[in-house]
């Protein structure tokens, strides 16, 4: 081509390609702002639930809109700035409606379906590989609650969790109670090859007389949940575990003996930590934690204080309190929520008498249902 000859002027199509790669190039810089405002409005979901606020604020909305619609100078119709960010406001709100809870994992534990029967199915779950990984993550923001057991039916007191709660300011704000049956899982459906079984140590105690009966010869070996034990059987055929029904859904895994529980009437009941406190129900629990440092006295108190205000003590545990001159430090649970009138005023009749007092929180009591006892949901 000489340099007199001018080139073919584009045809239609390749003016509209080139629009169109322009587009391209846009929609990927626009969608990196949605997802920016996106996580801004999930970071203001969580300081709404912490501070109790509703996820809906239409006022807001309405001036966000107002103010783009006389930003647009009439280059975009208000009409259709209203439904695109109408768009963005729902997709925000439901994020902000679905809270975000850690649980110990992996998937299929006993804790996750504590934790799908508090929220409901559209909850974020954020599986955790250990009890103090749970914590860390509500302690650093990284979820808004956060599931734990707290006691076993059988075996009792967790006291890891017992021993994270006193590290840790996590305000308890739920409990749930969830009917534990536990089934022996293997790849192939029977204990044929198979020489060890895999379980968290709760559940293995939980099977004790089970296994001592019926599969005596299985080296029992404790990992850290039963999620874990379910998947690690998954992948190596000559490993049983124990674990739900649905961690045997989750891992493919065929059951070989279903309820093998020591006790038929197992039960685990969870925490439920963060988010805003509850208000009292009529049927509600107040968690305490206190170090005696004059541990006769102070106790003679407050059982005297509470047998005086008719207060019944739910849950008690007594751990090694970690800090020098303090032997112990105590926890219990009394029926009644902290500001009903006559817990309150036993938690000021207590409050100087009794050492390094603190209310964990107040929240509703949960229930065993039948529907809760005849689910195959523990840790
Ligand atoms: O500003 C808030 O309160 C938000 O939650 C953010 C936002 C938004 O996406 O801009 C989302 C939902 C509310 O209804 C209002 C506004």
């Amino acid at each position: 081509m000489t340099p007199l000859e001018l080139a073919p002027p584009p045809t239609v199509d390749d003016a509209i390609a080139a629009c169109r790669t322009r587009i391209d190039s846009i929609d990927a810089d626009l969608l990196a702002l949605i997802v920016q405002r996106v996580e801004c409005a999930t970071e203001i979901g969580r300081l709404k639930r912490r501070g109790g606020l509703p996820v809906y604020h239409p006022a807001r909305e309405s001036s966000i809109i107002a103010n783009l619609c006389a930003r647009s100078h009439g280059a975009l119709r208000d009409d259709h700035v209203a439904s695109i960010w109408g768009a963005l406001f729902s997709a925000s709100r439901a994020l902000q409606g679905a809270p975000s809870a850690a649980f110990l994992g992996p998937a299929g534990t006993f804790t996750e379906a504590a934790t799908r029967q508090f929220f409901g199915d559209a909850v974020r779950t954020d599986a955790r590989e250990t009890l103090e990984g749970v914590f860390a993550a509500l302690s650093e923001g990284e979820t808004e609650f956060a599931v734990v057991p707290i006691e076993n039916s059988t075996e009792g007191t967790i006291t890891r969790t017992v021993d994270l709660l006193a590290q840790h300011a996590a305000p308890i704000t739920g409990e749930i109670e969830q009917a534990i049956v536990h089934c022996l899982l293997s790849a192939s459906g029977s204990l044929e090859g198979v020489d060890c079984v895999l379980a968290h140590e709760q559940a293995l105690a939980q099977c004790r007389g089970w296994l001592d009966a019926h599969a005596p010869r299985l080296r029992r070996i404790a990992v850290s949940s039963n999620g874990a034990a379910a998947r690690e059987a998954a992948e190596h055929g000559h490993c049983a575990a124990i674990a739900g029904e649905p961690a045997a859904l989750r891992y493919r895994l065929r059951i070989v003996a279903r309820a093998i529980q020591d006790d038929p009437n197992n039960y685990t009941r969870f925490l439920v930590l963060g988010g805003p406190s509850p208000e009292p129900t009529g049927n509600d629990r107040t968690s305490l934690s206190f170090a005696p440092s004059d541990g006769t006295d102070e106790l003679a108190h407050l059982f005297g204080v509470l047998a005086q205000r008719q207060i019944d003590v739910l849950w008690l545990a007594v751990r090694p309190a970690r800090a020098a001159g303090l032997p112990y430090r105590y926890f219990a649970d009394l029926h009644g929520h902290a500001s009903d009138p006559h817990v309150r005023a036993a938690l000021d009749d207590l409050a100087p008498t009794l050492s390094g007092l603190r209310v964990l929180g107040a929240y509703p009591r949960a229930r065993l249902t039948d529907a809760v006892c005849r689910s195959s949901s523990g840790h």
